[in-house]
């Protein structure tokens, strides 16, 4: 049987302010139900919602998206295909573990910023077999033997999230001014799911009762956006996440802020929007947490540098052109093994 779920605690830093004092912040809570509910489908985001994703992309870098489309029993389905996953025996597990040439699989020895994080992982991607693999970004998944269910919930959960992740972007480019498709080439063909997009199963078993550590170190996501759905969380000094029963917690990734001509925001938006900081702390009081995240990432030859948009004279291009490629394989590089200092948009920063 899995652990219980319970409580644990995640949190986002809250910009230019003392971690301490970022407990009042809160996270400000979207509504999808304009473009995202099934009858909707191919309407265009609200203006309204685009102005609001806007304005969390350039405060916190994160929001809880509410009345997502997303069928609440494929949700449930996906969530007992991870408890159970989790819940094998250890061979079995490690019978799917990733190595260096491709990280795909399951892990438990996950470094953020050089930290080794209190969790197991399991990742896969929408990757086609005769597709050319590019390590860290298209190679084969690795699926448990006998372990049906498992591959098909997982794979039926992160196709419909891809599909809410591009009306996502939609809403996203309206809120930088731009037309609605103006990022989609960065991304690709939806339908051939060309894009690098991973997903992210989490299992933070109980802690020590002694553990006042971090279960997951501060980072900010390597990607555009990033679509998580968390079980639970107490707060803690960082501005806490609550878990609304049935909402996505999304928040924008490095890539994000830089926004381009072929592609991204912290990279793509020059630094308008920011990506958000984010940990988790350990779980207490004897119960596990799970949580379930879709990585929505560019084509691998998509290069993120500031929009034309974003760049004036008043502000210059705060960031050269960041190859995504290089950038996200040699973060995954560092996750995989300390090598030094992880790679963050910033050493890409072009130096006033
Ligand atoms: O478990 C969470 O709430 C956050 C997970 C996370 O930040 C990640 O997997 O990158
Ligand atoms: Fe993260």
């Amino acid at each position: 049987m899995p652990a219980a779920h319970g409580p644990a605690s995640a949190g986002l830093a809250v910009p230019d302010g003392p971690a301490k004092q970022s407990g009042s912040a809160q996270i400000p809570i979207i509504d999808g139900r304009g473009f995202l509910a099934r009858e909707r489908r191919g309407a265009p985001p609200p203006q309204d919602v685009a102005a609001a994703i806007s304005e969390a992309g350039r405060t916190l870098g994160a929001f809880q998206l509410i009345n997502h489309g997303v069928d609440t029993a494929l949700v449930e389905r996906m969530k007992n295909a991870a408890a159970h996953f989790f819940a094998l025996p250890k061979e079995t597990k490690l019978q799917v573990r990733r190595s260096k040439d491709n990280p795909l699989g399951y892990s438990d020895d996950e470094l953020t910023k050089r930290v080794i994080d209190l969790k197991e992982c399991f990742d896969f991607n929408q990757y086609h077999p005769g597709r050319p693999h590019i390590p860290a970004l298209h190679t084969p998944n690795r699926w448990p033997e006998g372990e049906d269910e498992f591959r098909a919930a997982l794979q039926a959960y992160l196709s419909e999230l891809s599909w809410a992740a591009f009306k996502l972007l939609e809403a996203f480019s309206l809120g930088l001014g731009l037309p609605a498709h103006a990022l989609h080439p960065a991304f690709g063909d939806p339908e051939q799911a060309t894009h690098t997009t991973l997903m992210r199963l989490n299992y933070y078993p109980p802690a020590d009762p002694q553990e006042k550590g971090l279960a997951l170190n501060e980072h900010t996501d390597p990607g555009f956006l990033t679509i998580l759905l968390q079980d639970s969380q107490v707060g803690d000094e960082w501005c806490a996440v609550p878990p609304i029963s049935d909402a996505f917690v999304v928040n924008f990734g490095d890539i994000a802020q830089v926004p381009g001509t072929a592609l991204c925001k912290q990279i793509l938006s020059n630094d308008v929007y920011r990506a958000a900081n984010h940990r988790v702390v350990a779980p207490k009081g004897g119960r596990a947490r799970y949580s379930y995240a879709v990585f929505f990432n560019p084509e691998p030859e998509a290069v993120c540098q500031p929009l034309p948009d974003f760049v004036t004279r008043e502000r210059p291009a705060a960031f050269r052109p960041v190859p995504w490629r290089e950038f996200m394989q040699a973060r995954v590089a560092g996750n995989i093994e300390d090598l030094g200092e992880e790679v963050q948009t910033y050493h890409y920063r072009i130096q006033p």
